[in-house]
């Protein structure tokens, strides 16, 4: 087609299209995933379905794994194996459950004895395995940070890890572009973390619903590609699946010498710059959703309430919920007041904190460090500050912060220097709030309970963490005395500007071992003796016919969903996260059953452990409750955890009827023979939630696509698309029918690979064809890859 007949596309339009193995009538695409990281919390029920199915990973050379939600952030002097090292025993079930699978299916893995371990969204982009215009999944909703680099990067759920396990590929549909345009320049003291929060406070935490958003204007332009990782990280607080930012100089300054990106000076490398530059929206792109913020609005911003949209800035004071515009925002809003400890009309100036957290996947990258440094330097934290921790992203983030002494000012200031992990972001660690203690965090979920139960979490920049320990209160940090740092800017803190260099190359050990950055890829041959200790084929014992030949697999698997008759709950609250729907203690499990009774935990039971008698829940007839009518939005946001309706669904619950709901629960929900059901019209869903609170049965017939009353009146229609009815009328699991698709995805990777060929997997990701088949050789564990850099192999 002559260009300009071509209907203008943007960002987000290129990557999806350039991903599509199939398309159906109906809008159903196969895609085709480039990228997966995998973390030990999401993917063991995954493994265990392939493992039963008799399939293996399609492709371990696009397959990265670690552990980084459950593992202890004390010292790894000691460190022996992950097994002995992990005292919890759910915990450590789940990191050696990795640990198993990454060697039954031949996936590389950095665990804990390696200095490339950390949180998978800091690991990704740090090794260059996340790059422009790919395709990156993860069982984990902060997915979205990879989009930093122009990639089309989104969480998905364990039935979803296992489908890319098993086909590289992901069923779905398009989403609507949405624009989120910051011009202008940021003040000192604003952050990108600013600029995400404020935006999330402007659109809500729903706004960017069925929506991917792409980040642009001249303040995301000027941010370092570190800044736009937390910028996206927190895409999927507003509701949106991912979020992008145009690969540009920054990018391909970044990826310069990351050991799995093209090699810098490469003809491969000038082909992967040509075709990344192309990856812009057009200059007519449409876009559903336009939203313009202008950069000097933006003060430095922290949230006062229980969901990240709760946000004011920094001299503002606690809202008054009694000002709100509805009866239910009122009554959240004071909710949230007493679960947070505060009282309206306070100056956040004066909220008291107990503890500081520097870290997570959003804000615990070298920059994050520097900056919160900055502000450190030379000061003490306050005598009431209980505990203050920074939680480097990565061991080489953490090794990066040593040579440049950063931890040496952290902990002369008072803090503790903690080892990579998740850490106190959500606490599956020993890293938890204790009830009713306040935290300045720079994590990204403030959901109740997130840090630890009725831990109250305050979101805001590294900055801003690390002023509030040295004040011990909310403090900003633009009235630190000393402070002058635009720490949004890539070099401003940075000590010597040399480090930057050492920071784009760090993940091949210290400065002084590494002459020039592209150098540490010519590994190959170090590679191939640190492998030869590995077993030829390390593919798992599985019967691999059933994955290679292609239409053998059974398509069949999950209970059929045709019509449901039961009790249906009322809800009426907007928001509802899956923190709430099941909290994370309850996520060390590897199994998908026995959830039912954690369903709402900390709601339906009192902190003495009775149950709550005002939770519908615990009250007759809902015990018994097959449905649920929640009359408040976006319900299942947060976090991709597939606990949720696997606990909903133990508790007997198939079908949620709301007006919104988050894209990931949305799709988990159908993935396990469920029925979430969209009812957009208020009359509609209100005459279902009246039937509900008079407690009477409800019916949802689905080949009809209606709700009924107990009578066989007809209370509502409903939408529902028709490939994922098919699935559910006829129990069909869609891996089966994806498998039946291997001629095209085949085809597909045929061509991916003379295109695209930095994508095939390269350096200890490296594919290899044995005999026609596909067969990788990457070392699991545990190979001792910390300490004495000199004596130890720093690749497999
Ligand atoms: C454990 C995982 C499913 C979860 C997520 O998807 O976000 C976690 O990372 C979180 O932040 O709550
Ligand atoms: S949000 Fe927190 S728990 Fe989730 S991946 Fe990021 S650091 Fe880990």
């Amino acid at each position: 087609m002559p260009a300009a007949e071509r209907t203008p596309q943007t960002l987000y339009d290129k990557v999806f299209q350039a991903h599509i193995v199939d398309e159906k009538l109906d809008g159903t695409i196969l895609l085709y995933i480039d990228r997966h990281l995998v973390h030990e919390v999401t993917s063991p029920q995954a493994f265990e379905g392939l493992e039963v199915a008799g399939r293996k990973v399609r492709r371990p050379d696009c397959t990265l794994a670690t552990t980084d939600h459950n593992v202890p952030t004390t010292s790894r002097k000691a460190l022996k194996d992950i097994a002995s090292f992990i005292k919890e025993d759910d915990s450590r079930t789940q990191c050696v459950t990795l640990e198993e699978n990454v060697k039954k299916f031949g996936i590389t893995y950095f665990g804990l004895s390696d200095k490339r371990q950390g949180i998978v969204h800091v690991i990704g982009p740090e090794q260059g395995f996340t790059l422009p215009g790919t395709t990156v999944v993860c069982g984990d909703s902060h997915t979205s940070t990879h989009g930093a680099f122009g990639a089309l990067a989104f969480g998905i759920g364990t039935s979803e890890v296992e489908h890319v396990l098993a086909t590289q590929c992901l069923i779905t549909k398009r989403s609507k572009n949405m624009r989120i345009q910051v011009d202008g320049e940021l003040a000192p003291g604003v952050s990108s973390k600013d600029v995400v929060l404020h935006a999330i406070g402007k659109i809500g935490t729903a706004g960017g619903n069925g929506a991917v958003i792409e980040f642009c204007g001249s303040v995301i332009r000027s941010l370092s590609i570190e800044a736009r990782m937390s910028i996206c990280n927190m895409s999927i607080e507003g509701g949106a699946r991912a979020g992008m930012v145009a690969p540009d100089e920054i990018t391909f300054e970044y990826l310069k010498g990351k050991p799995l990106a093209p090699k810098y000076g490469s003809e491969e490398w000038d082909r992967a710059v040509a075709y990344w530059k192309s990856l812009r929206s057009d200059p007519d792109a449409k876009y559903d959703i336009d939203v313009f913020i202008d950069a000097k609005d933006i003060i430095p911003t922290v949230t006062w309430g229980t969901s990240p949209e709760d946000v004011v800035p920094i001299t503002g004071v606690v809202p008054d919920p009694e000002t709100f515009p509805t009866e239910a925002k009122k009554a959240a809003g004071r909710r949230m007041l007493e679960y947070m400890g505060l009282v309206a009309g306070t100056p956040m100036e004066d909220i008291v904190v107990d503890k500081a957290f520097i870290g997570s996947c959003t804000n615990s990258r070298i920059e994050d460090l520097r900056a919160a440094a900055h502000v450190v330097k030379g000061k003490k934290i306050a005598a009431n500050i209980k505990r203050a921790l920074v939680v480097p992203g990565s061991g080489l983030v953490k090794e990066q912060a040593e040579q440049e002494g950063l931890d040496k000012i952290f902990v002369d200031a008072g803090f503790e220097w903690r080892e990579a992990g998740c850490s106190m972001c959500l606490g599956m660690n020993p890293d938890i709030l204790s009830p009713k203690e306040r935290c300045a965090s720079t994590s990204n979920r403030n959901f109740e309970g997130r840090q630890g139960a009725q831990g109250r979490t305050h979101l805001m920049s590294p900055v801003m963490a690390a002023a509030a320990a040295i004040v011990g209160k909310l403090a900003d940090v633009r009235k630190l005395s000393q402070y002058n740092g635009s720490p949004h800017i890539e070099a401003a803190v940075n000590p010597e500007p040399a480090t930057t260099a050492a920071a784009t190359t760090s993940a091949a050990g210290p400065p002084s071992e590494k002459a020039h950055p592209d150098e540490r890829i010519e590994s190959d041959d170090t590679e191939k003796e640190a492998l030869a200790d590995q077993p030829e084929d390390s593919s798992p014992q599985v019967n691999t016919n059933v994955t290679r030949s292609g239409g053998a697999s059974v398509a069949s698997g999950l209970p059929k969903f045709t019509e449901l008759k039961g009790i249906a709950a009322p809800m009426e609250k907007a928001n509802i996260d899956t923190d709430a729907i099941i909290p994370k203690q309850f996520l060390k499990t590897i199994k998908r059953t026995g959830l039912g009774t954690a369903l709402f935990y900390e709601m339906r039971f009192l902190p003495s452990g009775e149950e709550n008698p005002d939770f519908v829940l615990n009250r007759e007839p809902y015990r018994r409750s097959k449905i649920l009518v929640c009359t408040g939005a976006n319900f299942g946001c947060g976090s991709s955890r597939e606990h949720a309706p696997w606990a909903l669904n133990d508790f007997g619950i198939k079908s949620v009827l709301a007006p919104s709901f988050a894209d990931i629960f949305f799709n988990n929900s159908f993935k396990n023979g469920m029925l979430p059901i969209a009812i957009t019209d208020k009359a509609d869903l209100d005459r279902v939630h009246a039937e509900a609170v008079a407690g009477r049965e409800v019916e949802i017939d689905l080949p009809n696509q209606v709700v009924k009353d107990a009578g066989g009146n007809v209370l509502c229609a409903f939408e529902v698309e028709e490939f994922r009815k098919h699935c559910l009328v006829n129990g069909l699991d869609d891996i089966g029918l994806t498998m039946q698709m291997e001629d095209k995805i085949a085809e597909f990777e045929k061509n991916m690979s003379s295109e695209t060929p930095w994508l095939d997997g390269k350096g200890y990701l490296k594919r290899k064809g044995l005999g026609g088949k596909l067969a990788v050789k990457a070392a699991p564990v545990p190979r001792t890859n910390r300490g004495d850099v000199k004596s130890e192999p720093l690749e497999w």
